[in-house]
């Protein structure tokens, strides 16, 4: 048992699906794996462990932002021996041709987050997605005929800013899209010389202003899972 998370020590697979919403991760539980078990309702951040075909897996809500999912990470990694974490995530497009409901690979995460500016002494670390993992999943996506896109991410400490055209500047250096926890995530995966990638299926447009709702967040991006069910 850590702070955060309940489960006896050998209850969490090595290879754990990471997404921001704890309903998302129940739907994923109960939609995908098979002899499930609950082992985490601390906080309500739910955590399952099951089969899928075959597959020992377990996933895990982390909560929103860089300090929620570097809390879940660092305990899965040092309390229970994880491995492989691959987050499920929802984002928002910053380009015209990444529509609703495109599936995004984080190659690396760009971030307004001030955590490792103060870890690294004021130097940029770029937080990057393990290889194996991120071939594995362009891989599990080609054979399952799924269409995706992959580059830089941003990584927010804000999910509303003050400024409209915000986005702007990260749009003309490429960035795809916007989310908040693919930073800290890299991050402490590298740090504890584990294995991280992260999958974002678009929830809405900066570009557009379309959006989708919550309850489509929390049920509806089946082919990011089924690429992330793949990997580890
Ligand atoms: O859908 P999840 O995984 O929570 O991810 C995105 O959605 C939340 C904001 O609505 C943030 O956590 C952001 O990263
Ligand atoms: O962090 C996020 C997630 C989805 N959409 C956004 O605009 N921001």
């Amino acid at each position: 048992m850590s702070i955060h998370i309940e489960a006896k020590k050998g209850e969490i697979a090595e290879t754990v699906l990471l997404p921001g919403d704890p309903l998302r991760a129940k739907w994923i539980a109960e939609t995908y794996l098979e002899d499930v078990i609950c082992y985490n309702k601390v906080r309500n951040m739910f955590g399952y462990t099951g089969t899928y075909r075959g597959k020992r897996i377990s996933v895990q809500g982390t909560g929103m932002g860089v300090p929620s999912i570097s809390i879940y990470a660092h305990e899965l990694i040092t309390d229970y021996d994880v491995k492989n974490l691959i987050r499920v995530g929802s984002a928002g497009s910053y380009q015209k041709d990444i529509k609703l409901r495109d599936i995004v690979i984080a190659m690396a995460a760009s971030s307004t987050s001030g955590v490792n500016r103060a870890r690294f002494n004021g130097a940029d670390f770029a937080p990057t997605a393990d290889f194996d993992l991120f071939m594995q999943a362009v891989e599990a996506a080609k054979e399952k005929g799924i269409p995706v896109k992959a580059g830089n991410v941003l990584s927010s400490d804000e999910f509303y800013s003050d400024e409209f055209d915000f986005y702007q500047n990260w749009s003309n250096f490429k960035v795809l899209c916007v989310e908040m926890e693919t930073s800290g995530l890299y991050t402490i995966a590298a740090k504890h010389n584990v294995n991280a990638l992260s999958l974002l299926t678009i929830s809405d447009s900066l570009v557009t202003g379309e959006r989708t709702t919550a309850e489509e967040r929390e049920t509806t991006f089946k082919g990011m899972m089924e690429i992330a069910l793949e990997l580890g």
